[in-house]
């Protein structure tokens, strides 16, 4: 299947000489999750708004569905969805004519069924008559969603679909975001929540200075970046790692009653067994150990801090 979104050798500098996106190049596959991460200011909504067709490229090319999003924009914008952070309709209109009305400015035929249907996928179907300012903060972000999806689209934008909201919101955002998925519409979201990149993401996008630092199958970029830590607790501290146990990757923390092992997520040939042999070997006395993994947002960090 040919990819949804193509981006090709992508630059944008704006009219004040600020190159805002330097030679990006990626594919976006069909009914994929894509997280966009990055700092502040990294390219994301200017990356966004190039595939909307509200930003023109300075170079190279974008294509949706085939289509390319300058030249034939009326036809790649009607595959789009957008679902803004903020809601900007008429407060006093309903939430049945708000969505129906957007699916008109999208030039679509009106279908009140295809809207209920809509309004009951989202939950929202007993509040159709509502006016908005009678709904919860959750319920206009859903709102939000329904009006993107009104006219059909095969593709998804969300920008900060979680921000500002509580911990109870964020997950059921993320029901809904899988709920979806398996309409097989394409997602693409931007988000400053690692842990939501994590959790609900296909691949992961990494921007930073308007540069694509990479873009991958997330379980791939875990096992390939990430690493176990086991940290073992001392009974008496020492001043350095011994000699002998040179050969590990162990780092010693200030008080020197602490060593914390790095190895790889994958390494599976009883090393940890064997390095605590080699401590007993080496006079080192332990009373406890923990493991942790690298998150997704140690990646991010290394990754955004190497750059910097
Ligand atoms: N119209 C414009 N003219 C000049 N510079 C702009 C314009 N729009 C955006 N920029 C600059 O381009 C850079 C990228 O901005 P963009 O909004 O794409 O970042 P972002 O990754 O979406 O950031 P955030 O996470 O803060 O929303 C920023 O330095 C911004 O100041």
């Amino acid at each position: 299947m040919p990819p949804i979104i193509s981006i090709r050798s992508l630059s944008k500098t704006y009219a004040n000489g600020f190159k805002a996106l330097d030679d990006v190049t990626f594919d976006i596959e069909e009914g994929e999750i894509l997280a966009l991460l990055g700092p502040n200011g990294a390219g994301k909504t200017t990356l966004i708004s190039i595939i909307c067709g509200m930003t023109n490229p300075s170079v190279g090319s974008v294509t949706v569905a085939g289509h390319d999003v300058v030249t034939e924009f009326r036809k790649t914008r009607g595959e789009i969805g957008l679902v803004p952070q903020e809601l900007t309709t008429d407060m006093f209109e309903t939430v049945f004519n708000t969505v129906s009305f957007s699916r008109g400015l999208n030039g679509k035929k009106a279908n009140p069924a295809l809207i209920d249907q809509i309004l009951r996928d989202l939950s929202l179907f007993d509040k159709r008559n509502n006016a908005l300012r009678e709904l919860s903060g959750g319920m206009k972000r859903r709102v939000l969603i329904a009006k993107a999806l009104s006219h059909e689209p095969r593709i998804l934008f969300l920008d900060e679909p979680t921000a500002g909201v509580d911990v109870a919101l964020r997950k059921d955002m993320w029901q809904l975001v899988e709920r979806l998925r398996k309409t097989g519409v394409t997602i693409i979201l931007t988000t400053h929540y690692i842990e939501e990149a994590q959790e609900i993401a296909d691949r992961i996008g990494v921007i930073d200075k308007g540069r694509l630092l990479l873009v991958e199958n997330k379980d791939a970029l875990m096992r390939k970046l990430g690493k176990k830590q086991l940290a073992i607790n001392l009974l008496e501290p020492i001043a350095s790692v011994p000699d002998s146990l040179s050969a590990w990757d162990l780092v010693l923390n200030e008080a020197g009653d602490q060593l914390v092992y790095s190895y790889e997520l994958d390494k599976n040939d009883g090393h940890v067994g064997r390095l605590l042999q080699a401590l007993e070997a080496a006079g080192l006395h332990f009373d406890d150990l923990s493991t942790r993994q690298t998150s997704l947002e140690d990646i991010f960090v290394s990754l955004i801090g190497a750059k910097a």
